[in-house]
């Protein structure tokens, strides 16, 4: 392998995944660090985590593993790949995972750009866009693990991080690529925010990139990334798999919650409320015989709006009604799988890592992209296909629109 990347959850890993699959490099997904050796046909490894709400001492300890079996693989430009919203705590992941692996890299100078122009997401001046609003104002104020207040991510990442945080301007993007270094080696030891509103900004990043160690950044930072290792873009050899299907979705984010309505309009679909599942009201194989029972696929989601979602993490804590949340999503997919359904789309990252987990697959394959930021999936050893959408990604029929490309649509 050539290029490695540390993901923070498993929906962003699928995410940068196709953005590398679509630059034309050879890519796959691993749920964890793997145990044996990479495929030798694959260039581009990415390590799907989910470190972005864990303790920091833990996101630290499985991100320096990722790090050391990517560099065994032959990995030379190691990229975080962290939210294009920057989802972190004030006490959290990024700064302390940064900084570890900058050490073991050996690097005094780290580019830092979530931006995903393609999804909406851009820096300028240092502040996070989500198409025209400030990441606070954005719906990310109230997300329900890593609520994001303040769009200045200098500020944010300086919470986290001894390094200091310096900025290149969108005016020192635009003066190319040598620019963009000279003002990083000017800044000596620091994390430097860089500027992008345009897919342009990224691709003059991507050359910026070059040789350097390691890079942080959302999707968008990858997608000059292939040119560098001698790629061009190429289209996907994906082939479907036909039969039943499941739509899972934990997410509460604003366009999930509206992709869960107007699936419901015309589904078959079964709220789990967090009163239910935290106090195990629920009965696994009740809703496994179910979900089997439904003519058209079924959608099970425990997507509710921020008040729902802040009275129940007042009741029970934010950490157990999201364990039991996602736990009872892992034991579902598991049971689901084992009784022969296919095809599972799942919403929402934290959601998506409890599935993959739950269905204990290890490599991923990547197939062509359902939305931005949100490819087909298939687990390489056995006929089952995913799709694993972040929280705010996808139009408003993205379910339905995932279960016919997993199924083989064009
Ligand atoms: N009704 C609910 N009440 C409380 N917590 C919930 C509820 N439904 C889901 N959750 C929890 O909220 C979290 C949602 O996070 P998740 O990462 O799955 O979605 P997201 O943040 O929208 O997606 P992404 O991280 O990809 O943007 C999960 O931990 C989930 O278990
Ligand atoms: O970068 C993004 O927004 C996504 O890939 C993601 O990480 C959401 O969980």
């Amino acid at each position: 392998m050539k290029l490695g990347v540390i993901a923070d959850d498993f929906t962003g890993a699928s995410d940068i995944a196709l953005m590398l699959s679509e630059g034309g490099m050879p890519t796959a997904q691993f749920v964890g660090v793997p145990k044996d050796p990479a495929p030798a046909s694959i260039e581009a490894g990415v390590v799907g985590l989910k470190t972005r709400t864990i303790a920091v001492q833990d996101a630290v300890t499985q991100s320096l593993k990722a790090c050391d079996w990517l560099i065994e693989q032959g990995c030379t430009q190691i990229v975080f790949k962290v939210c294009s919203t920057f989802d972190s705590t004030d006490e959290g992941n990024i700064g302390p995972v940064a900084e570890a692996l900058a050490d073991r890299l050996g690097e005094t100078s780290v580019l830092v750009c979530p931006a995903f122009p393609e999804n909406g997401r851009s820096v300028y001046q240092g502040h996070l866009f989500v198409r025209d609003e400030l990441l606070s104002e954005s719906g990310m104020q109230d997300h329900p693990l890593t609520p994001m207040s303040d769009p200045d991510i200098r500020r944010v990442l300086q919470r986290q991080t001894t390094w200091p945080v310096c900025h290149v301007p969108v005016s020192g993007v635009w003066a190319g690529p040598a620019a963009i270094n000279l003002a990083a080696s000017a800044s000596g030891k620091a994390m430097i925010i860089v500027d992008a509103i345009r897919n342009e900004d990224l691709l003059t990043l991507g050359r910026a990139a070059g040789t350097r160690r390691l890079l942080i950044g959302g999707s968008g930072i990858a997608l000059g990334l292939p040119q560098n290792f001698g790629h061009a873009p190429a289209a996907s050899t994906w082939t479907g798999v036909p039969g039943k299907a499941v739509v899972f979705s934990g997410s509460c984010s604003r366009a999930t919650r509206g992709q869960v309505e107007a699936f419901r309009n015309r589904a078959p679909s079964r709220e789990l409320t967090a009163d239910d599942v935290v106090a195990e009201k629920l009965s696994l194989q009740e809703i496994v015989e179910w979900t089997l029972r439904q003519e058209t696929t079924p959608l099970i989601y425990s997507s509710a709006d921020p008040e729902v979602v802040a009275a129940a993490q007042q009741k029970y804590g934010r950490e157990r009604s999201a364990d039991a949340i996602e736990s009872l999503f892992a034991n579902l997919a598991a049971a689901l799988s084992q009784a022969g359904v296919n095809r599972i789309v799942v919403a929402g990252g934290e959601t998506s890592g409890a599935v993959v987990s739950g269905l204990q697959a290890d490599i991923l394959e990547i197939g062509p992209k359902i939305a931005p930021g949100v490819p087909a999936l298939k687990v390489a050893d056995r006929p089952l296909a995913l799709a694993l959408k972040s929280g705010n990604f996808g139009g408003p029929d993205f379910f339905s629109e995932a279960l016919a490309i997993l199924e083989g649509a064009e």
